[in-house]
């Protein structure tokens, strides 16, 4: 679960790329099912200027384009982490896996993205019941349990899961515990649910942060403004990877994405320099002062 040098280990002993390119916002395609070449151009971009960690999910429709990019770039495949989740859809999203539960759903995947198997499989959110699905979550865990053993996803985890949905996971004697929870993660949204950054870190869950970016593009103008840019100036970054570091110093991996190649690279050069643990303390004291929520808003900003 530690930082060592670009990668962060897991608790599993593998290790993860400590910044993740997402494939998902922008590049979302749900219900659009001729291939994008948008998308392949832009994954391509990144896998070309060296993001190593590519992460998708069968709900943004954009597999087949991820498989496309990785064939196109001609990188191999162990070098580069290639994430997947699975939608068990819900009340606030119609989309919803077309497979008939995780097992078959990444198998389903594994076509789309052309490879043997995925670094990391996730189930995208908990809301899982027995009526609506026909299996429960601690049996959906078990479904990414089986992808382990049978050599199609060599890491699982979970994302959007509060403390009381780990709970039911890790109260079931798993075979394999989750590596990771992906939630939403920024200055203004340090718990996506109440106490879920430390309750996962301390059951040793890496968490995952989409959306880091977000004071800077949803957030203006906020209270760590001023502050960011300082520190840009200090460090010689722009905001974003101040940001970005500061996500890092925080035991948290980005995921961000873009469209441009000046910012793949930036995103991926934040290795070079160290925020002070005040610095850090400070973005996030500040930060608390305001509250930005972009994801699963109906299911959770009765917390904000
Ligand atoms: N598990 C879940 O439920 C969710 C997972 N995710 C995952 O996380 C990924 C990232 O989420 P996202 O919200 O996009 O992340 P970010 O907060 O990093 O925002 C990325 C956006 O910022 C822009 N950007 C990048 N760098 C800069 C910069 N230096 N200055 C200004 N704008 C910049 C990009 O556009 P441009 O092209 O103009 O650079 C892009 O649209 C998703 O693609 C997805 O994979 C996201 C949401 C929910
Ligand atoms: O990237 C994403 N965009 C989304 C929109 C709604 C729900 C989940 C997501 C993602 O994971």
């Amino acid at each position: 679960m530690s930082l060592q040098g670009k990668n962060f280990k897991l608790s599993n002993g593998n290790t993860i790329p400590a910044v993740g390119y997402g494939v998902g916002t922008k590049w979302f395609k749900f219900g659009r099912n001729e291939i994008d070449d948008n998308v392949v151009n832009a994954v391509q971009l990144a896998i070309e200027t060296g993001a190593p960690h590519i992460d998708g999910a069968e709900v943004y429709n954009t597999n087949k384009e991820i498989g496309q990019s990785l064939t196109n770039s001609g990188v191999k495949r162990e070098d580069v982490f290639v994430t997947d989740k699975y939608f068990a859809g819900d009340g606030s999203y119609q989309a919803r896996s077309t497979n008939a539960n995780p097992y078959e759903a990444l198998k389903a995947d594994l076509k789309d993205l052309n490879v043997d198997y995925v670094d990391l499989y996730l189930i995208h959110a908990p809301f899982v019941k027995k009526e609506t699905h026909g299996f429960d979550l601690a049996e959906a865990w078990q479904y990414l349990e089986k992808l382990v053993d049978d050599g199609y996803a060599k890491n699982i985890g979970v994302s959007n899961f509060a403390k009381e949905d780990l709970e039911v996971i890790l109260n079931s004697k798993p075979k394999y515990k989750p590596v990771i929870n992906q939630i939403e993660y920024n200055a203004y949204l340090q718990n996506q649910t109440p106490g879920i950054v430390e309750f996962s870190k301390s059951n040793d869950i890496l968490v995952t942060a989409y959306s880091p970016l977000g004071p800077l593009l949803k957030g203006k103008p906020g209270p760590i403004d001023d502050y960011v840019n300082k520190l840009a100036s200090k460090y010689d970054k722009t905001d974003s990877q101040i940001l970005l570091r500061s996500v890092l110093q925080n035991g948290i991996l980005p995921i961000t994405t873009s469209s441009k190649k000046e910012r793949i690279k930036a995103s991926l050069e934040i290795f070079d320099f160290e925020l002070t643990k005040d610095e850090v303390s400070e973005i996030n004291k500040l930060g608390e002062q305001k509250t930005l929520r972009q994801y699963w808003t109906k299911e959770y900003s009765k917390y904000d």
